[in-house]
């Protein structure tokens, strides 16, 4: 086997980054692509140095004429690999970039659990990175959308989602899957300009190279990495002010207590509230503060909060007593009340209200 730089770089990168241990069930995602399939030759020829059992996944999402001619084609090569493969087809044919990824991380959820791999591999690149934090510069996501596709993310249960290409460009796959002559799959989507994300790769990312910096792709992914050590620690800061700013238990006990209806064992006790304390929130800085926020609202929204959600609920800290957001989307409120922001749907603010009324009249 030739042993190419390549090579040792990610040999390197998986020890240090622990990104996978000796012996472990690797399911790789192979589109038929340059990327994965540079990624499953570098596993492959790595397999005897750690001992894996690799298994290649492949997700027909049926929008192309040739999806089913793809499929075969990396059929056959993991056939010619002596590898498991697992095919897994789309119902019917998806519709769109956002679907479709959606669909294929549940398709190759279901694989990995039904066949017992603890990894999903995925090819993505240095390139996809910079892509991505553009991407998301654009649609202003902040800085956890510019970290930009993370090293590894548990994706179900114990089934963690690993990217061992992170710091490799599309320019080097390229020439990798040249050198071992592997059989690419031209994707005929990817020269398609309607997809904003292949007017970044084929329009904004040459424009930069050219005009600003002939290593623009790997400078921002390099900025994507920084950032995510920093939102890493920021999220964990901020999951700790929560924790002492919130109070779930003591008024539904309390509740308990003073309503009869809650004596009745067959009924089952509303669920509270959501109280945060103002007074220690209001000593954090606003970075956290908002991060706070956005914890909660994931907790309460059906989707992913917006700016102007998490800004409304911040601005509550500072905000006079009695102040009130109105409804976010699934119906819940959020109001002041004393040193309290209280989240819920309005009749559980009500009886919190009460609740607290009737502390101060009980007090000596
Ligand atoms: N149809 C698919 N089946 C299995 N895995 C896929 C499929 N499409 C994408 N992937 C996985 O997701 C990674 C990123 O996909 P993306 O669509 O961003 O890139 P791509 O251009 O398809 O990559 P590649 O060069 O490997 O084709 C791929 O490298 C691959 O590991």
């Amino acid at each position: 086997m030739v042993w190419t730089n390549l090579h040792a770089k990610i040999h390197r990168t998986i020890r240090s980054r622990r990104l996978f241990e000796p012996e472990q069930r690797l399911l790789v995602a192979v589109s038929g692509g340059q990327d994965s399939l540079c990624l499953i030759k570098l596993l492959l020829d790595l397999q005897p140095k750690w001992g894996w059992e690799l298994g290649i996944a492949h997700c027909d999402h049926r929008w192309r004429d040739d999806s089913q001619a793809n499929a075969h084609h990396v059929k056959n090569l993991a056939e010619n690999w002596g590898v498991s493969f697992y095919l897994e087809t789309a119902n019917k044919p998806v519709n769109s970039e956002a679907t479709a990824r959606e669909w294929r991380y549940q398709a190759l959820s279901a694989i990995a659990q039904a066949h017992n791999y603890q990894y999903i591999v995925t090819g993505h690149t240095a390139s996809d990175r910079a892509e991505t934090l553009l991407h998301n510069l654009m649609r202003g996501t902040g800085a956890d959308g510019l970290q930009a596709l993370t090293w590894q993310r548990l994706i179900t249960g114990n089934i963690w989602l690993v990217r061992p290409l992170l710091e490799i460009t599309r320019q080097q796959t390229a020439q990798f899957c040249q050198e071992f002559q592997l059989p690419i799959w031209e994707d005929s989507t990817n020269q398609d300009l309607k997809y904003a994300r292949n007017r970044i790769r084929q329009e904004l990312i040459p424009y930069l190279q050219t005009n600003f910096n002939p290593q623009a792709e790997l400078a921002i992914a390099q900025t994507a990495e920084l950032l995510q050590a920093e939102v890493e620690y920021l999220e964990q800061l901020a999951q700790q002010l929560k924790e002492e700013a919130m109070d779930w238990g003591q008024i539904n006990s309390k509740f308990k207590i003073q309503n009869s209806k809650f004596k009745n064992p067959t009924s089952s006790p509303p669920s509270p509230p959501l109280r945060l304390n103002r007074r220690v929130l209001q000593k954090a800085p606003l970075a956290l503060q908002r991060r706070v926020m956005r914890q909660v609202l994931q907790e309460i929204l059906p989707d992913a909060p917006n700016f102007e959600h998490i800004e409304k609920l911040t601005a509550l800290i500072t905000a006079p007593n009695r102040s009130q957001t109105d409804p976010f989307p699934g119906g819940a409120i959020a109001q002041v009340q004393g040193d309290w922001i209280i989240l819920g749907t309005g009749d559980k603010i009500i009886q919190n209200s009460r609740i607290q009324n009737s502390k101060l009249e009980n007090c000596p």
